[in-house]
């Protein structure tokens, strides 16, 4: 396992370009399945959940070639469906979330499909069943075998239908989507998730001739075809670490511009910041955010402390509530942190507390944050990251306190931040990495 060694307190400026978008490189891979025609995506990450679910379409048969420093070409013409039942597919498969999507183009294409319990971060339960019986509801066949920790669908003959999804899941929609593209007839999902990942998703599927309208609407209407085609797709920024970035920036009282940032699909992010107390001034597609020594929490309109709540799309992603709450730290003001989603999310306040934070953590979904309006800087410590977003979180405030702090099991990090050491190094951080 590696860790960071983090020198604290320093300013850092510059500019700095987001990745390409973990959660859509996750659902967009899956999609190269269903055709047996290429597909050349652009900005995939060089992270490690992307790369592992690459490693995982190779072994399955899928052509793989790197065409440019972030572009790949995927032919999914040949595709070894008994590799499906080795127990390195499987082990592989388990080490991450996103492996759960292979399994609607799987159906689609060729009837079945199987895959083990998925990883992906500890932040509690996480269940799946919204995938299940969406598959289901097409005509598929469902089995768990509780022992082995396996799923396996099996379903030809696919029939469109209407479903109402029993929760708005980001990876169920993109499953029963991509399951339903080549499904006979015409399917209606209600209740579906509109992320813009999904947006492009959906928009990707359209250019492979599929037939989906009401993209980013809960509603999508899906028109079986029988086959589909190649097609070119980029990914968008990453939307979590931009995010990220406005938090590291006011945090450390640094001046960061954040290049090619797609403001127009980060809905309510900007906002939230904003918020926040956060300054930043959009130039053109950048964001520009300056150097603040105070930041002040706004209160609700009557006076009451603010709430920063997550909330299926267009509401605040859950992802970058832990963001929010590191924020909050130094700002001047309280906010009150509502993580409705996820239920082990917020324990890593714990880490904070022992720099020096003031934070209640009210139950496991709620935390309210007492701002130190850089009265005390937070102090450096020797920490775990438990999870991708709680891990980012941790460096920010490593970032900004004085002193050194050491930050165990980076590998969380290393999960979604491409390179993410050598470009805060970039803008003057001060990060080593220990092997
Ligand atoms: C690989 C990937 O893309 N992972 C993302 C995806 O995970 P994932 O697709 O696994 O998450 P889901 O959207 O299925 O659900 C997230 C959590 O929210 C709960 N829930 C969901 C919808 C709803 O209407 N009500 C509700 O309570 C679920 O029970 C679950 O606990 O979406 C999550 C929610 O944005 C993000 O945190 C993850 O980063
Ligand atoms: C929770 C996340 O990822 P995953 O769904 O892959 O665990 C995340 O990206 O914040």
């Amino acid at each position: 396992m590696s860790s960071f060694r983090v020198k604290g307190g320093l300013k850092l400026k510059g500019e700095i370009t987001p990745q390409g978008a973990k959660n859509e490189a996750l659902q967009i891979l899956c999609a190269v399945l269903l055709t047996e025609e290429t597909i050349q995506i652009h900005k995939i990450p060089n992270i490690r959940d992307v790369n592992k679910l690459i490693e995982l379409l190779m072994d399955m048969g899928v052509a793989v070639s790197k065409t440019g420093p972030e572009s790949y070409e995927f032919n999914a013409a040949k595709v070894d469906l008994d590799y499906l039942d080795t127990d390195k597919f499987l082990t592989k498969a388990s080490s991450l979330r996103g492996s759960v999507m292979l399994l609607g183009p799987l159906l689609a294409r060729y009837g079945k499909g199987k895959i083990s319990k998925p990883g992906g971060d500890k932040i509690g339960r996480r269940r799946l069943d919204t995938h299940f019986v969406g598959f289901q509801k097409l005509g598929a066949k469902f089995n768990y075998d509780t022992k082995r920790e396996i799923y396996n669908i099996d379903g030809h003959d696919l029939k469109g239908t209407y479903m109402l999804l029993d929760e708005a899941s980001v990876t169920g929609t993109a499953n029963i989507l991509m399951a339903a593209v080549m499904a006979e007839g015409k399917t209606t999902i209600y209740n579906a998730a509109c992320e813009p990942y999904l947006q492009q998703l959906c928009d990707m599927l359209n250019r492979m001739g599929a037939k989906i309208t009401g993209v980013g609407s809960n509603l999508l209407h899906v028109e079986g075809v029988k086959k589909l085609n190649g097609t070119e797709h980029t990914l968008l920024p990453d939307m979590i670490e931009i995010g990220s970035f406005i938090g590291l920036a006011a945090m450390t009282q640094s001046e960061i511009t954040i290049k090619d940032a797609q403001i127009h699909r980060l809905g309510i992010i900007p906002d939230t910041f904003k918020r926040m107390g956060i300054k930043m001034e959009f130039r053109g597609d950048d964001i520009h955010i300056p150097a603040q020594k105070h930041y002040e929490i706004e209160t609700f309109i009557d006076g009451s402390i603010l709430t920063v709540a997550d909330a299926i799309w267009p509401g605040f992603t859950p992802d970058l509530l832990s963001i929010v709450l590191v924020t909050a730290t130094q700002a001047k003001g309280t906010v009150l942190v509502h993580q409705k989603m996820f239920e082990s999310r917020l324990f890593f306040v714990d880490k904070l507390i022992d720099m020096g934070a003031q934070i209640i953590l009210c139950d496991p979904h709620r935390a309210t944050v007492i701002g130190l309006d850089r009265k005390y800087p937070l102090k450096g410590i020797r920490m775990t990251s438990p999870d991708i977003r709680a891990g980012v979180s941790l460096l920010i405030a490593a970032l900004s306190a004085e002193g050194q702090s050491i930050i165990d099991n980076v590998e969380q990090i290393d999960r979604g931040y491409q390179y993410i050491d050598q470009r805060l190094n970039a803008l003057g951080a001060d990060i080593v990495r220990i092997d």
